[in-house]
């Protein structure tokens, strides 16, 4: 990727996944730019990553070529107007990572000829396993989708969405995805510490399941039902555990959940008129 300067609106959790991942692929912090409100955030940041920072949001949008809002979607609408007669006189790209707020607002508010890319990427983006997809509106050009994939994919995995409404799901699945993973982690060293194992030992055990787990799946043109299938000795443990589970209603439940965070994105939006 030709270097850009790019700058982030908010420096919270995840902005600094973002910043730590693009650093660690190779992106100089010097072409970093993070404004935020909390002037301690930004010490730690210019401390401790070493980017640029500003207590005001101007001198992110007049020092970077892109643009990224990393507010929470409570305040985008106040930060997309604050800084909207800015953008006039330059032909920058835009990129809101804000879970819910549509095109349409977004257009609304920074101007209607503004290049704008949505996207929605995960955490992992902090160690380089991200997962993002991106939707574009008319006024981006392909050297600026580019731009955009080019950022997000220094740390992930990049996929584009035609339709806008893909990407409330996309949130449901892997913008809040690793939450779910985290929730079954504590409860399964719960139960481990439960059981008699100490806690160094259930962690560790714990983690590298999940990543063999992972690695599996990826690595294998296998379904998760027949890769559990390998782990499912008929009569024997796992298969104990997995009747359990589904007794409890597992499947249905997690699509209860997914279908939840989904809607929630959509509601969001709708609360803030911002659909
Ligand atoms: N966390 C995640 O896993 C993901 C989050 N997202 C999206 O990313 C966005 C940010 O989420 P997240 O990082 O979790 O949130 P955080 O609250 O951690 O970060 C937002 C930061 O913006 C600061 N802020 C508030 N108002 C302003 C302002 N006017 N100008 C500049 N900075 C401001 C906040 O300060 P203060 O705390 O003082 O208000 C905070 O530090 C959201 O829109 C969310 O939907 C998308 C994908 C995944
Ligand atoms: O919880 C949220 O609303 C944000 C969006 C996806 C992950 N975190």
């Amino acid at each position: 990727m030709k270097t850009k300067t790019i700058g982030f609106i908010g420096g919270g959790n995840m902005a600094t996944s973002l910043i730590r991942g693009l650093i660690a692929s190779g992106h100089s912090p010097r072409q970093i730019w993070v404004s935020d409100t909390s002037a301690e955030l930004l010490n730690a940041h210019a401390d401790q990553l070493h980017v640029n920072t500003a207590r005001d949001n101007a001198t992110v949008v007049n020092e970077a070529e892109v643009v990224v809002l990393a507010i929470k979607p409570q305040v985008l609408r106040e930060v997309a107007l604050e800084i909207a007669p800015l953008l006039k006189h330059k032909h920058g790209l835009m990129v809101s990572i804000a879970a819910g707020i549509g095109q349409r607002s977004l257009a609304l508010w920074l101007g209607g000829d503004t290049a704008i890319v949505r996207c929605m990427p995960n955490t992992p983006a902090l160690v380089l396993t991200g997962a993002t997809a991106l939707h574009a509106n008319a006024n981006v050009n392909d050297e600026q989708k580019d731009l955009a994939e080019n950022i997000l994919r220094a740390v992930g995995l990049t996929l584009w969405v035609d339709d806008e409404a893909e990407l409330d799901t996309v949130t449901a699945v892997s913008g809040s995805g690793p939450a779910y993973f985290f929730l079954l982690m504590e409860a399964m060293e719960a139960a481990a510490l439960q059981m008699g194992l100490d806690e160094r030992s259930a962690r560790l055990l714990i983690q590298q399941t999940a990543l063999g787990a992972a690695k599996i799946a990826l690595e294998s043109a296998d379904s998760p039902a027949q890769l559990r299938a390998r782990v499912t000795s008929p009569g024997g443990t796992t298969q104990r555990a997995v009747e359990t589970f589904q007794q409890g209603g597992f499947e249905a439940l997690v699509s209860k959940a997914l279908h939840a965070a989904r809607d929630r994105s959509v509601e969001m939006a709708k609360q803030l008129g911002a659909d």
